[in-house]
């Protein structure tokens, strides 16, 4: 067993309650093992003021880590798997996937409570195109208005910002202790979560048998399993995450449940589709529906989105 082991993490409020979350599992589990935090900045966290989806690229949160990793500057990384591209650098792997407990997207709204009692013309803040589109899918009325930053900066701009209710992802408000601020979760029949949302990711290299098993403790088989279908689902589909598609899946018994949505921005054209399967084949049941829902109207709503990108 190592003496000592190294987790990267980002510097942002999150990021440090998820990796020190994994760091206070790792110390109740190896009492004699040292366990050290080191900060990076990723370039997600340098560009603050352009849109994400205008960023574009893939692992804008988890690079920095990745590189540092193969290099042996740390021996782990703590993500959230919602941020972490469907395919890994090569020599890294996915040591763990841990328990999702909170997979849905939270409303805050102060003044209104829930999507139904929003007055016409609301503003809503949110940056993600997913959440965007099933948003005006439900509410062809509502004002969306772009909003980056940390947890903590989105809730200020709340108020700064003139809004009438934010989005953001339940699990994220949890871990902070912000859950107080939720005034509904949003149901799934009106808001699928983002491919991984809810889960942590914990990232390691693939020839480091000692870390891997050290870390095999931290992972959870039922959501490891519905979110390696969901990110096969993700990466028939295209890769990136920034598209506006919603998936979920659930693990249990045996089988593997995937509800999944692909929608136009303005949330005006969809394809919704679900598939049910063996747990063995999760990946599989990921690309059979991902392909299903492409052949069924998908694919054209996807075009038109990345016409409008040029
Ligand atoms: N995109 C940023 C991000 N990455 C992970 C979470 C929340 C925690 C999670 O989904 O695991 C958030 C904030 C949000 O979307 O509201």
């Amino acid at each position: 067993m190592k003496q000592k082991l190294v987790i990267g993490t980002r510097g942002s409020k999150l990021a440090l309650w998820q990796a020190n979350h994994v760091a206070a599992c790792l110390r109740e589990r190896y009492p004699e093992v040292t366990i050290e935090l080191k900060n990076m900045v990723t370039t997600g966290d340098k560009i603050l003021d352009v849109p994400l989806a205008k960023i574009g690229g893939k692992g804008l949160f988890t690079k920095e880590l990745e590189v540092a990793m193969l290099s042996g500057e740390i021996d782990l990384a703590v993500h959230s798997l919602k941020d972490m591209p469907t395919e890994l650098p090569e020599g890294l792997v996915l040591a763990a996937v841990t328990n999702r407990v909170d997979p849905g997207d939270a409303l805050i709204s102060p003044k209104y409570k829930t999507l139904d009692k929003l007055p016409a013309k609301a503003r809503v803040g949110t940056s993600s195109l997913r959440r965007k589109a099933q948003l005006l899918n439900a509410r062809p009325d509502l004002t969306i208005v772009d909003l980056r930053g940390n947890l903590d900066t989105r809730l200020k701009k709340l108020t700064t910002e003139n809004l009438d209710a934010i989005l953001l992802a339940v699990a994220g408000l949890r871990r902070l202790g912000w859950d107080e601020h939720i005034t509904q979760v949003l149901p799934q029949d009106v808001c699928l979560p983002a491919v991984g949302q809810g889960a942590l990711a914990i990232e390691a290299r693939g020839n480091d048998a000692e870390t891997l098993a050290m870390l095999e403790f931290l992972n959870h088989e039922p959501t490891r399993q519905a979110t390696l279908a969901e990110r096969a689902f993700l990466a028939e589909v295209e890769g990136g995450c920034q598209i506006p598609i919603g998936v979920y899946g659930q693990a249990g018994d045996g089988e593997v449940t995937l509800n999944a949505v692909i929608m136009s921005p303005d949330g005006k054209e969809v394809v919704r589709d679900t598939l049910t399967g063996q747990v063995e084949n999760a990946p599989k049941l990921g690309r059979m529906l991902a392909v299903r829902m492409l052949e069924s109207g998908g694919r054209e709503i996807l075009a038109k989105l990345f016409e409008i990108e040029k």
